[in-house]
């Protein structure tokens, strides 16, 4: 299987770090641009996540990691088959403060962007005319240079609007994060399930703990709806009497919580762990 992976920008890091904890191998050096990993018979391809979408969509590549926003821009023709939990963005339209800008009020006006695809398919939907001014990059000074009335991009802290003296408008043109795409239509790439499996892992592993706690025999169900478990908690017989020793998985945000509503139930000895790997 060929896999793309983006080889710089904000994504690069955390698809490989990702690919990692999954078990496969990445480069060292980030002049590589490809990289056979032979134990599991995949080979990576480090490209830039907006040519991912169109290798996949091609059908040269197999699957690949970009971004939705990239993806639903670039027009490609190719799904979406997991998303991965990093690289969470709002796509949006801004404007000078105070200008108090619409998105109706953008018809007949021009909105910078990098991303022409993704934001002339939301104007058309929303019946509004503008004129698209493409840019690579740096969109959010087309304003101040004179060539926009607005822009439409990626805003994930906010902080290179606010530098920029804009603010956003509007509703969200859409909400992006990393995800792994296929291409349509074709039959599905041998080994996906695999992949699949293992990047799901690593997502559980991520985002859940392992809470371990001894509870009296006759708190175990109200113990059992605190900590349900993806199917059910294991509750084994503690050797002394009257005891349970309960084990289930539980959010790592609410990790906290759960510890102290199972004390305050009566439940002790409670540890967390964290999860190496997982196959659910
Ligand atoms: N802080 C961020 N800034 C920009 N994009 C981000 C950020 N966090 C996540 N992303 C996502 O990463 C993708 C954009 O990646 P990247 O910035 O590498 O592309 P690019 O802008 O075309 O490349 P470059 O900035 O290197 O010219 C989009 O899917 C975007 O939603
Ligand atoms: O909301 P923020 O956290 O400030 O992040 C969003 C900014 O980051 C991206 O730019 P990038 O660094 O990719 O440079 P580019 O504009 O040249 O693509 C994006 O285009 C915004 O400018
Ligand atoms: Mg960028």
């Amino acid at each position: 299987m060929k896999i793309a992976v983006p080889n710089k920008g904000a994504l690069s890091e955390a698809a490989t770090q990702m690919l990692r904890e999954a078990g496969y191998r990445q480069r060292s050096d980030s002049k590589e641009l490809v990289l056979t990993d032979a134990a599991n018979h995949v080979e990576f391809y480090y490209l830039r996540p907006r040519d991912i979408a169109v290798y996949v969509g091609e059908g040269t590549l197999d699957v690949g990691i970009t971004g939705r926003d990239m993806l639903l821009d670039s027009g490609a023709r190719a799904d979406e088959v997991l998303s991965l939990n990093f690289g969470g963005t709002r796509f949006r339209f801004a404007g000078p403060v105070g200008q108090g800008l619409t998105v109706p009020g953008l018809a007949g006006r021009r909105v910078a962007t990098s991303y022409p695809g993704l934001v002339g398919a939301y104007l058309t939907q929303q019946g509004i005319e503008a004129r698209l001014i493409k840019l690579d990059g740096a969109v959010e000074s087309a304003i101040r240079l004179g060539v926009a009335d607005a822009i439409a991009d990626v805003v994930e802290t906010g902080r290179t609007l606010q530098q920029a003296g804009m603010e956003v408008f509007g509703e969200p043109i859409m909400v992006s994060e990393a995800i792994l795409i296929k291409r349509a239509e074709l039959p599905e790439p041998a080994g996906l399930d695999l992949l699949v499996r293992r990047l799901s892992g690593v997502l559980v592993a991520r985002n859940y703990v392992m809470m371990d706690y001894d509870c009296p025999s006759a708190l175990v169900e109200q113990a059992s709806a605190v900590t349900p478990g993806l199917e059910a908690p294991t509750v084994s017989p503690l050797a002394k009497d009257g005891w349970m020793a309960v084990r289930a998985m539980v959010p790592r945000g609410q990790a906290q919580q759960v510890m102290d509503d199972l004390w305050e139930l009566g439940a002790r000895a409670i540890l967390v762990t964290d999860i190496a790997a997982c196959r659910l």
